[in-house]
């Protein structure tokens, strides 16, 4: 096999379908039984109900099965992508890992990318980010993703490698713009889906997809990003996407919160965590983010949404 992808939540699956298009595909569940189950039943009931497997797709719960391919997707959120790294680092240590998360650690402030660099040193790390949800992607709806990897080498060849007949994928050396795009567009949907949520109004809504975009620019570009990739698929892009459909996860749960409604814990909503490092983050390098500032105290409930939107209008007033 020439391509694993580690972890079978949602994203993963779907990624796993359209490359079986391809030629065979490895799929890691850490969980046997849902591997099991899979196997059997050919459908990842939890995570992707009614699509079913095709038959180039092997589900394993073996990593050793798996990191034989030369390329590697890992996707599990960003919060556990360490760990993942960590506990098996003796089998991930010297492949091309192709992360497929979006957000920035929490107590390190490092997207994806950076915490591969830290964990594993002589891995060959890329990542696979911009607008695209995994139901789509699983029923081979056309989708357009970027594919960062400084090594513009290695980059040629994963995008030729993981491009599938309705994924199509460009490419860009560009990794913390597609990092930092991919990020903190999840909390720009989170603010969004409140003020839907809320009843405030799709003039709001586009007010703050504007004024978000302005913070990523801010910060992504003082973290080094060319403000080309912010523009493309994994900034502009995947902001657009998250912050106007309800498939979002963080967009539903801006939602709950704009209605006073409560939200699944377990769901995974990358943007909660996100802006806490990101708020922490800007503070530290003096960057002016009141939105995921009021994003942070909105997700840990010590701010109403009726308080949040007077704040954030009450602002000092300034240019565009
Ligand atoms: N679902 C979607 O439409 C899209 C998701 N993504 C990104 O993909 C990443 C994963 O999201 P989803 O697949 O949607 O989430 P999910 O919640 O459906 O799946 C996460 C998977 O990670 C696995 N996992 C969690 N902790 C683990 C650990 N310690 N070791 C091994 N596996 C572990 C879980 O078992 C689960 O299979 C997120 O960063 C998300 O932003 C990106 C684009 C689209
Ligand atoms: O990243 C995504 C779309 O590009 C998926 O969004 P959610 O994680 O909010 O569901």
């Amino acid at each position: 096999m020439s391509v694993s992808v580690l972890g079978a939540g949602a994203f993963g699956t779907a990624l796993a379908i359209s490359l079986a298009s391809n030629g065979p595909v490895n799929l890691w569940a850490r969980n046997q039984d849902l591997a099991s189950d899979m196997q059997t039943t050919r459908v990842n009931k939890c995570r992707l109900p009614g699509v079913v497997l095709p038959d180039d797709l092997t589900i394993t719960s073996d990593l050793n099965a798996a990191v034989d391919s030369r390329i590697l997707l890992l996707a599990v959120p960003m919060q556990k992508l360490r760990t993942v790294l960590e506990q098996n680092s003796q089998s991930l240590r010297d492949k091309t890992l192709v992360a497929c998360c979006k957000g920035i650690e929490l107590n390190t402030g490092l997207g994806p990318i950076s915490v591969i660099r830290e964990s594993l040193p002589d891995a060959r790390p890329a990542l696979l980010t911009g607008p695209s949800f995994a139901a789509d992607i699983a029923r081979g709806l056309p989708t357009a993703l970027t594919l960062a990897c400084e090594d513009a080498n290695l980059g040629k060849v994963l995008q030729q490698q993981l491009t599938t007949t309705n994924l199509r994928l460009y490419r860009t050396t560009d990794t913390i713009g597609a990092e930092q795009g991919g990020a903190l567009k999840n909390i720009m949907a989170i603010a969004c889906g409140a003020v839907i949520g809320a009843g405030l109004g799709d003039s709001a809504r586009a007010a703050l997809m504007t004024r978000g975009y302005a913070e990523i620019q801010r910060m992504a570009m003082a973290c080094g990003a060319r403000p080309e990739t912010l523009a493309g698929l994994s900034g502009f892009g995947d902001l657009t996407l998250t912050c106007s459909s309800d498939l979002s996860r963080n967009y539903q749960l801006g939602l709950a919160i704009g209605r006073g409604e409560t939200f699944d814990p377990s769901v995974t909503v990358e943007g909660a965590a996100t802006a806490r490092a990101a708020a922490a983050k800007a503070d530290e390098m003096k960057i002016d983010m009141p939105i995921t500032q009021t994003v942070t105290n909105l997700v840990s409930q010590r701010l109403t949404i009726a308080d949040a939107a007077a704040q954030l209008l009450a602002r000092p007033l300034k240019e565009e």
